[in-house]
Order: structure tokens, then sequence, then C-alpha cells
């Protein structure tokens, strides 16, 4: 671990041609020009896209140091929450970066959390059939997962992450400062994916979460651990087609149905994959080998970070079911559910029937 004034090493995220490093550390927005400049020379004119929120907050320290750095970027901004990651929302930004007469050897800067960097990474995929652009994330949730992996897209009204593309950025810049503003609903959630990492592939990061729960932890060494688990799965399988991606996908796939079916931006992502989580783990005590011991240890930890466990009145089961049987993991009317052999172990099953999610859901109004 690096003493407190010194940056932690960046990650790199190994995928040949499509390579990139992640940097964590603080006070990385003021030299964010230089960095982007040595990784995107030849390119001048930008779109610094970003939210209602974020842009008073960290824009024209972005958009300063880019002109430092003899770049021309130009400010859109969307309204913040999950509504704004929509085809409309996108169709809005890319009309934006033509007035602002970006071209081909333009790029992008995804300036917030995981709604902005999914929703700029996927206008930069589909702009002029794709420019280049870098992530600066600035929630718990997108630094120590979203921005990096290239998973770009938008939400359809019924159904997460419906429409978008493999897309990876250039460079990310996680600059740990910027979490300093985060109301501490929008801190806590980003932990739902932090403990999931842990279950899928690091269970001795559990006493580290519990730690920095308690005031006690480095929250630098925690966010490039994720990022470190992160970067090792896409690089393991960037496409999702060996399935061991999918294992991200863990909680994932009630958790986007209650996400959606609650109206996006009742939950936040991080609430919604809580609750997956939670029917995610009890699946694996049912129709797999996890303890009840270890399945309580993952309540607990939820619990900590005040992440919700039980499923919203108002939600109908056949209403959940009809959006579940929209996840991209189902094929030919059968589910590839991520189940948990032990905290740390992960595996894809196909032995979870819809009668065994209809459970879990009953499980969650408990
Ligand atoms: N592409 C991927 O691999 C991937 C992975 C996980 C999640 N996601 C997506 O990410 C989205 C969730 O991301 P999120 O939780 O960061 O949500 P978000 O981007 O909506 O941010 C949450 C809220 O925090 C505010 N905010 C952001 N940074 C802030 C700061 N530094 N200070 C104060 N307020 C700040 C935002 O304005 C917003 O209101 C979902 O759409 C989810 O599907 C994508
Ligand atoms: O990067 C991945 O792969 C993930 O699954 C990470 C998830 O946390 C994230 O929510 C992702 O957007 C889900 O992707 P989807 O393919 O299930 O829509
Ligand atoms: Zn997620």
């Amino acid at each position: 671990m690096p003493p407190p004034d010194q940056p932690a090493s960046p990650v790199f995220v190994n995928l040949g041609p499509r390579s990139y490093l992640v940097q964590v550390g603080r006070g990385l927005l003021k030299t964010l020009g230089e960095e982007v400049n040595s990784k995107l020379p030849d390119r001048t004119s930008c779109a610094v896209i970003t939210d209602s929120t974020v842009g008073p907050l960290y824009a024209e320290t972005v958009l300063q140091s880019l002109r430092e750095a003899g770049k021309k970027p130009h400010l859109i901004t969307v309204p913040a929450g999950e509504a704004s990651k929509s085809l409309a929302k996108s169709e809005w930004v890319l009309s934006e970066m033509v007035t602002a007469g970006l071209d081909r050897k333009s790029f992008v800067v995804a300036l917030g959390g995981g709604v902005i960097g999914d929703l700029a990474g996927f206008c930069a995929a589909v702009y002029q059939r794709g420019i280049p652009y870098v992530q600066v994330p600035t929630t718990v949730l997108s630094q120590v997962d979203s921005s990096v992996g290239g998973k770009t897209g938008v939400n359809l009204p019924n159904a997460k992450n419906m429409v978008g593309c493999f897309h990876q950025p250039v460079h990310v810049i996680a600059d740990l400062d910027t979490l300093g503003s985060l109301p501490a609903r929008e801190w806590n959630e980003g932990f739902a994916e932090i403990i999931k990492h842990a279950c899928i592939r690091d269970a001795s990061m559990l006493q580290a979460i519990e730690d920095v729960a308690a005031g006690k932890g480095d929250i630098v060494d925690l966010i490039r651990r994720n990022i470190a688990i992160k970067a090792a799965v896409v690089e393991a399988d960037e496409h999702e087609t060996l399935g061991i991606r999918a294992l991200l996908n863990f909680g994932h796939t009630l958790g986007h149905a209650i996400e959606a079916a609650a109206g996006y931006g009742r939950l936040l992502h991080g609430e919604a994959i809580s609750l997956g989580l939670r029917a995610a783990a009890w699946l694996s005590t049912q129709v797999g080998d996890l303890t009840s011991a270890e399945y309580e240890r993952i309540l607990a930890l939820l619990k900590l970070y005040d992440l919700p466990l039980r499923l919203p009145d108002d939600l109908d089961t056949e209403e959940l079911m009809r959006i579940t049987r929209t996840d991209k993991k189902f094929e030919n009317g059968k589910i590839r559910f991520v189940l948990l052999r032990k905290i740390g172990d992960a595996y894809v099953s196909k032995d979870v029937l819809e009668g065994h999610l209809k459970q879990a859901l009953e499980e969650l109004r408990k």
C-alpha cells in the first residue's frame, strides 16, 4: 500500500490493441488534460458529457485542464439520474455533438457516475461509427465497476441495458477526491458491486469492506482492488462469450428486473442489485452449496451499508418475472443464473428454474 501522498499504481487492462490504464488516486482532475493528451495527442475537439449534479461541481476543473493541454472541449449536460440513460437522451446528446462540430477526429470525456459513463460511452461508440472516449468516474460504483470493461448502452422503458455495444475507453481516471461530495445513499450503493466482487472472486475482501464501514479501512486500496478484479474478469472474457464475464452479473438477473419494475431512478442501481444479491445468495443455498452462515454474512455486509433487503410491496411477482424473461442470459427460454459455491467462488448454473426465481422473490418479501 503506498503512503497517503503517493498515487496508487494504475491498473492495466490488458486487451491487446484495446488495452488501457485505470489511474486511481487523488487530485487527478487537475492533470486530466495532460493525461488525455498523452493518450490522444492528435485529437483536439471533444465533448465533455456530464450531468446536472456533477457538472456544477467538477466540469470547470476538467474543462480548464483540457484547455491548458490544447484541447477544445464542449460541455454537454443531461439531467442527473437513471432516466437520462435512454435512447431519447442519447439522440439529444449526439445532436449536440453535431452542433458542436465534432468530427471523426474528436473524442468524448464521460464525467460522472455510471449513468454518464454508459450513456457517453454509447454516444462515443456510435458517433460517426465510433470515436474514442475517456472515463472519468465520480461515484464509488462507477470507479469500481462501470468505468472499466467497455459495456456501454441505454435502457428501454421495460428492460435495463437492452440497447448498447462493447466499446472500450482509451483511458480511465478515477479521482477519489470527487467522492467527497457523494451523498450517503450514493456512497452506499457502490458497495453493492464491491460486495458482489467479493462474493464472486475474493472472500478475503470481506474484512476490508467491514473495515471501511468502521472508518478504519483504506478506501483507495479497496477501490483499486475492485478495479483489479473487474479488469481480470474482463481480460478473461471481454465480450461475455465464455461464461466468465457472466459472473459479474451475480445478483443482476432479478436486480435488473427490480430496477426496471420500480421505475428508473426510484431505486439506485446498487440498491436494486442489493436485492438481487440477496435473492441470488439465497438461491445458492437452495440450488447450490452455499451455507446459511455464508448467506447470513452476505446479508450482514449489505446491512452494514444500509442497502435494501426487502422488495418494495408494490412490485408484482408476475410483472417481475415478465421483465426477468428479457434478461440477456435467457436463451431459448432457459436461464443461465449465477450462483455461489462459497463466498469467492461463483459459477453459471442451468439448474435454476422459473419456480425457483418466484420463490426467491417471495423470500425478498420476508
Ligand atoms: N457499464 C457497466 O459495466 C456498468 C456496471 C455497473 C453499473 N452500470 C450502470 O451504472 C449506472 C449506475 O451508476 P451510478 O450508481 O454511478 O449512478 P449515477 O451515475 O446516476 O450517479 C448516482 C447519482 O450521484 C450523482 N453523482 C455522481 N457523482 C457525484 C459526485 N461526485 N458528487 C455528488 N453527486 C454525484 C449523480 O448526479 C446521480 O444523481 C446504472 O445505469 C447501471 O446500469 C454499468
Ligand atoms: O461489466 C459487466 O460485465 C457487468 O455485468 C457489470 C454489472 O455490474 C453491470 O451492471 C452491467 O451493466 C450489467 O450488464 P448487462 O450485460 O447485464 O446489462
Ligand atoms: Zn451492476
